[in-house]
């Protein structure tokens, strides 16, 4: 069905308001509930920082680098937090840990905002914003300061600004593809068969990679042809960005003139890009903050070409001047001097930009290949540039509003992507049901912080919609539906090719994912579908490394979850009050003992190295209470299934976690995250759950319950021998 492209920019533009509102919301409530201790173990805060040094950086930024206080740490290292680049941080003084009330708006004042650029185990570099108030405040003196997690009104307002323009365009400017994309008129039809021979455009197809298969190399042909919109639907380890690689070149093969925007929803989609394109040699350039980038990729960074091309000599100069102002600072004491530093600095900035600018516009001229994240498309840099070909890469994990800062301007787009795995995280409450219980998660952020697929507390919740008033989003809207989505629905399968041989998994491990979610298409690759653990170096052949998928199944009640608000209750009649982060967030201390036992028999008598090993769950409160594995085995990897998305592992050990009378699953019920879940190993897929339980909660459920049961090594542990062996380790 046809879309008003009005009615859809107005609806995004609230459902984005809300969700930053949410954003907003979570932040101040997390800050003004716990201490910046348990916001740093929560992986929303770094504390006990001391202000290393200041240097210029891309736009003339001020780049703090901050790392431990010499006085906290000996090592020298930061402690495990889970703050990334990219982050929107605040850098502030460091509040006592008194157990004061603290808001947001006050601990805003006292410091300044900025984007965390870079993050080193000894330290982390934050762009401050340059008219932060106080900035001098902060960075000055020799105070110990902090850096807690904001809300991203960065990203946020890039994408209200396109859809903002959208909004306001009036028919006529409407492009053929944008015309197509909202179904105003169908996509140009491309021919059915174009298997039988290799034409496409001018000439023959030469592969420069021989070794790709037929669904890859028709994903290419199609995404070649089509004129207006293809879609490559990439399920796991079936090569999405192999095949993207190909495409690039291709591109180019057929017009050597073409010019192609690459982008995809974060830093990494898109350096993974740059790295597997660099060997080939073409002119290429990647926007984004190079502190921010793979070191891999830095080569091609529009700041360091700045700095090494000859075009780049202008800016120099400027930026020397500007980084010694810079370290003056730090020696002044007197609040009159560092006053006008900061009236210099402003004005070097003013000239930087504008040499900046025009060595940049220089150096994009040149390039064949521009690579951005999706937001990062939407920057100066590009402002007047006009691409052929927008292609995305995780197009299924992406807002469409986010997509629409890249295509705005675009004649022909192909998006690659997966949209039967999990959709961007979305906050606000107008996400449907069943997914709505899910927060923020990036891909780099596992580890035991808050960054799963968790809403914090039911009661948050609550809290949110009461401290802010939601602006009115019709029914049924939400920001979950990806423009893959979308266009899928629109369009239907015409639009789309299907990537179906998979490089990933044991040919046992893929069965249920591929006749269950991608009707039974999928194929092991020769080289995968009979990999086994006990097929590795120094991996001794154990019934754990024998089996690729094994099924612990604790029915029977002996395997209880519990909520943690619900110990919280119990503490709180024995007089301890605080809240806890994970809020009602589940955990299941007899699965938890038999993950442990299960990791102990892979490493110890198996020799499985821990860093072949993830253990993952839908649920922080358990990540949290297998924590403890990481001491005891460094290396193992503990996340949780949206963090994990896009990575892949020899062993996954799955714990779902729901056991209970009444059949609740909550949101295990998301057939996508399941997938995600089931779709991470190699070799071995080992699943720890109550079956009766967890059957109850949707027929796909029954059918992979079912399907272990017949199909995976069966284990029913004893829950007594398993207390009387932990006791005794
Ligand atoms: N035609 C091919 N022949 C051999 N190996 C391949 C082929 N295509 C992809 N691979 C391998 O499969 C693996 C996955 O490829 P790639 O990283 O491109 O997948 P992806 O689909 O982008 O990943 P994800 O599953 O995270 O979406 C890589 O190790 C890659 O080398």
């Amino acid at each position: 069905m046809a879309i008003d492209i009005p009615t859809f920019a107005s609806t995004q533009i609230s459902l984005l308001a809300a969700e930053l509102q949410a954003e907003v919301d979570e932040t101040s409530m997390l800050v003004s509930l716990h201490s910046p201790t348990a916001l740093q173990r929560a992986g929303v805060a770094l504390t006990n920082l001391a202000v290393l040094s200041q240097r210029t950086g891309l736009g003339g930024k001020t780049v703090v680098e901050v790392g431990p206080d010499g006085a906290f740490s000996c090592s020298g290292d930061l402690p495990e937090h889970g703050i990334r680049s990219g982050d929107i941080v605040l850098l502030a003084e460091q509040p006592a840990a008194s157990g004061k009330k603290r808001e947001v708006k006050e601990l805003e004042r006292k410091g300044v905002k900025g984007v965390v650029t870079r993050v080193g185990r000894q330290g982390l570099g934050v762009a401050v914003e340059e008219d932060g108030e106080g900035e001098g405040e902060v960075v000055g003196g020799d105070r110990r300061v902090w850096i807690v997690k904001l809300a991203d009104e960065v990203t946020w307002k890039r994408m209200n600004g396109t859809m903002e323009k959208m909004a306001k365009m009036a028919e006529g400017e409407y492009s053929y593809f944008m015309r197509v994309l909202f179904g105003l008129t169908t996509p140009s039809p491309v021919p059915e068969d174009l298997s039988k021979d290799e034409e496409v455009g001018e000439g023959k197809i030469k592969w420069f990679d021989t070794s790709l298969n037929e669904s890859q190399k028709d994903a290419i042909r199609f995404a070649l042809k089509s004129q207006e919109i293809a879609l490559i639907h990439g399920p796991p380890g079936t090569g999405k960005t192999h095949t993207l690689i190909e495409l690039i070149l291709q591109l180019l093969a057929l017009n050597p003139n073409s010019r192609i925007l690459v982008c995809g929803p974060s830093n990494i989609s898109v350096d993974n890009i740059v790295e597997r394109l660099s060997p080939h040699k073409i002119p290429l350039i990647r926007l984004g903050h190079p502190a921010r980038l793979l070191p891999s990729v830095l080569n091609h960074s529009l700041d360091v070409l700045t700095r090494t091309s000859e075009a780049g000599a202008i800016v120099k100069d400027v930026r020397a001047e500007m980084d010694a102002k810079q370290a003056s600072i730090r020696k002044t004491r007197s609040g009159k001097e560092r006053k006008a530093i900061y009236a210099d600095l402003k004005e070097l900035r003013k000239e930087y930009r504008q040499r900046e600018k025009k060595c940049v516009s220089d150096l994009v001229a040149k390039s064949k290949v521009v690579l951005a994240t999706l937001h990062g498309s939407g920057g100066y840099q590009l402002r007047d540039e006009k691409f052929d070909v927008v292609i995305i890469d995780e197009a299924s994990q992406a807002l469409e509003a986010q997509c629409w800062v890249a295509l705005l301007s675009a004649k022909k787009a192909i998006c690659a992507g997966d949209h039967l795995q999990l959709p961007p995280t979305i906050k606000s409450l107008n996400s449907s049901s069943s997914s709505s219980s899910f927060s923020s998660s990036s891909k780099t952020s596992s580890k035991t912080s808050s960054t799963s697929g968790e809403k914090k507390t039911a009661k948050t919740k609550k809290d949110t919609a009461a401290s802010s008033t939601p602006p009115t989003i019709p029914k049924g809207a939400t920001l979950e539906t990806t423009l893959f989505d979308r266009l899928l629905s629109l369009h239907g399968p015409k639009i789309k090719r299907m990537l179906t041989t998979q490089y990933r998994m044991h040919e046992s491990i893929m069965r249920f994912p591929s006749d269950e979610l991608y009707e039974g298409k999928l194929i092991a690759a020769e080289g995968v579908k009979a990999r086994l653990l006990n097929q590795l170096p120094d991996v001794r052949d154990v019934d754990e490394t024998r089996e690729p998928l094994v099924f612990i199944d604790t029915q029977g009640g002996d395997f209880p979850e519990k909520t943690e608000d619900e110990e919280e209750e119990e503490k709180k009649k024995k007089g301890v009050t605080k809240r806890s982060l994970y809020g009602d967030s589940k955990r299941n201390e007899g699965e938890a003992m038999l993950v442990r036992e299960h990791v102990r028999c892979l490493v110890e008598d198996g020799g499985v190295r821990a860093e072949d090993v993830a253990v993952v769950s839908p649920y922080n409160a358990q990540l949290a209470l297998l924590a403890p594995l990481k001491e005891q085995y460094p290396g193992i990897e503990l996340g949780s299934v949206d963090g994990f998305q896009g990575r892949e592992k020899e062993a996954v050990i799955v714990t779902l976690v729901r056991s209970n009378s009444d059949g609740e699953v909550g949101f295990l019920a998301e057939k996508r995250r399941l997938n995600v879940a089931m779709t991470r190993p190699k070799r071995s897929l080992t699943v720890i759950g109550d079956s009766e339980t967890v059957k109850k909660g949707s027929k796909f459920l029954k059918k992979w319950m079912e399907f272990l049961e017949e199909n995976a090594d069966l284990r029913y542990p004893d829950l007594a021998s398993l207390t009387a062996a932990a006791a005794k380790a």
